[in-house]
C-alpha cells in the first residue's frame, strides 16, 4: 500500500494544528536558503502530514519576502507526495461570500518580486503550468472542507475558478478590483504564485483551499478590506481549516495513493531543455530535491 505524505502550507490564520500524534517541529535546510518556518511532522493514522506555516509561527513574513523556493524545497525533502494550501482570500463575486471556502483550480500571476523558478542559467526548463491544481488533491480536499462543515464553491464542468494573485502587500485600489472583476478573476489573494508553479516544477501535486475573508474593495454594500475584518473572519474560520485538514488525513489514511493521473510526478520528463553535458555542476546540485529523479539518471 502506497501511503500519502501531505503537506499543508498554512496561510493567515493557520499557524499551527493541534491533536496531531507524534508531533514535533523539525528544521529543514535548503539550498535555497531558509523556509518559514520548522515543518511540523505528524501522522494521522496512516497518513503522515508536514505542515509549514507560510508566513511562520507569529506572521512575521510578508507574502513578498516568503522564501517561496525554500518552503517547496524543504516539502520535497521532507517527503511529500502532494501539497495543500490554505489561504485567506478576498472575494470577486457576489455569491462567495466571507466563511465560504473557494476550491480554486487557476491563477492569474500579477506578482512581480519573487524568484519564480528553480531553474535558471545552466539548467533551463520550461514546465506546462495550463492546469496548475492537482484535480484529484483539490477534490479531495473540496470534500474535506465540506465534511468539516463549510461552504465550498467548486469548478464546473467547464468554467474555473481563478486566483488573481497580485504582489502586496498593500491590498488593490478600486480600479484594480474593478480590472480584476472584469477579467472574471474570483478571488484574490497574494501568496499563491509563483508558489504553484513552484510546486509544479517541483513535480508535487498542488491543490488550494481558498477561505474568503472579505469582499476586497469593490462591492457597495461591504466596506473595502482592512487586516481587522479579515483576522476577525479567520478566527472563525481557522477551526474549519483545521478540522479539514484532519478530515483530509482520515481520508487519504484509508486510501491507497496511485500516481496522480494528471502526469504532474513526472512532468520534468519533458521539461528540461538544457542537455546534461551544458548544465552547470552547481546549479545541478540545487536541484538535487526538486529534479533529482531526472538530473540524476
Ligand atoms: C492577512 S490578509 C493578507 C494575506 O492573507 C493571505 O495570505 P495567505 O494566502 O498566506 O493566507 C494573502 O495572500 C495575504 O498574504
Ligand atoms: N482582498 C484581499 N486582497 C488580497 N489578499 C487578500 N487576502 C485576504 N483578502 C485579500
Amino acid at each position: 500500500m502506497s501511503q500519502w505524505t501531505i503537506g499543508v502550507l498554512g496561510g493567515s490564520g493557520l499557524y499551527e494544528i493541534d491533536g496531531l500524534e507524534n508531533a514535533q517541529w523539525v528544521t529543514i535546510d535548503t539550498p535555497w536558503g531558509a523556509p518559514s518556518d520548522d515543518i511540523l511532522f505528524a501522522d494521522y493514522g496512516n497518513v503522515r502530514l508536514r505542515f509549514l506555516p507560510r508566513h511562520g509561527r507569529g506572521h512575521v513574513l510578508s507574502p513578498s519576502s516568503v522564501n517561496y523556493r525554500a518552503n517547496i524545497d524543504a516539502l520535497k525533502r521532507a517527503g511529500c507526495t502532494d501539497v495543500l494550501s490554505i489561504s485567506a482570500v478576498g472575494s470577486l463575486k457576489n455569491q462567495y461570500e466571507p466563511g465560504h471556502f473557494v476550491a480554486v483550480d487557476q491563477f492569474i500571476d500579477r506578482t512581480f518580486a519573487r524568484e519564480k523558478s528553480f531553474f535558471g542559467p545552466g539548467c533551463v526548463a520550461h514546465v506546462s503550468v495550463a492546469d496548475p491544481v492537482c484535480p484529484r488533491l483539490s477534490k479531495l480536499a473540496a470534500n474535506a472542507a465540506e465534511a468539516a462543515g463549510a461552504t465550498v464553491h467548486r469548478p464546473a464542468k467547464d468554467s474555473h475558478l481563478t486566483y488573481l494573485a497580485m504582489e502586496g502587500p498593500q491590498f488593490s485600489t478600486k480600479a484594480e478590483s474593478a480590472l480584476y472583476r472584469q477579467w472574471g478573476c474570483d478571488v484574490i489573494g497574494m501568496t499563491n504564485m509563483p508558489e504553484a508553479k513552484l510546486a509544479r516544477e517541483a513535480e508535487l501535486p498542488y491543490a488550494t483551499l481558498a477561505m474568503v475573508t472579505d469582499y476586497d474593495c469593490w462591492h457597495p454594500d461591504h466596506g473595502s478590506v482592512d487586516v481587522a475584518s479579515v483576522i476577525a473572519i479567520l478566527m472563525q474560520n481557522a477551526k474549519t481549516a483545521s478540522s479539514a485538514v484532519k478530515t483530509l488525513c482520515e481520508t487519504l489514511s484509508k486510501t491507497d495513493r496511485t500516481t496522480c493521473a494528471a502526469g504532474i510526478e513526472t512532468n520534468l520528463d519533458v521539461a528540461i531543455i538544457t542537455p546534461p553535458d551544458a548544465r552547470d555542476p552547481k546549479l545541478v546540485a540545487k536541484l538535487d530535491a526538486v529534479a533529482g529523479r531526472v538530473l540524476n539518471r
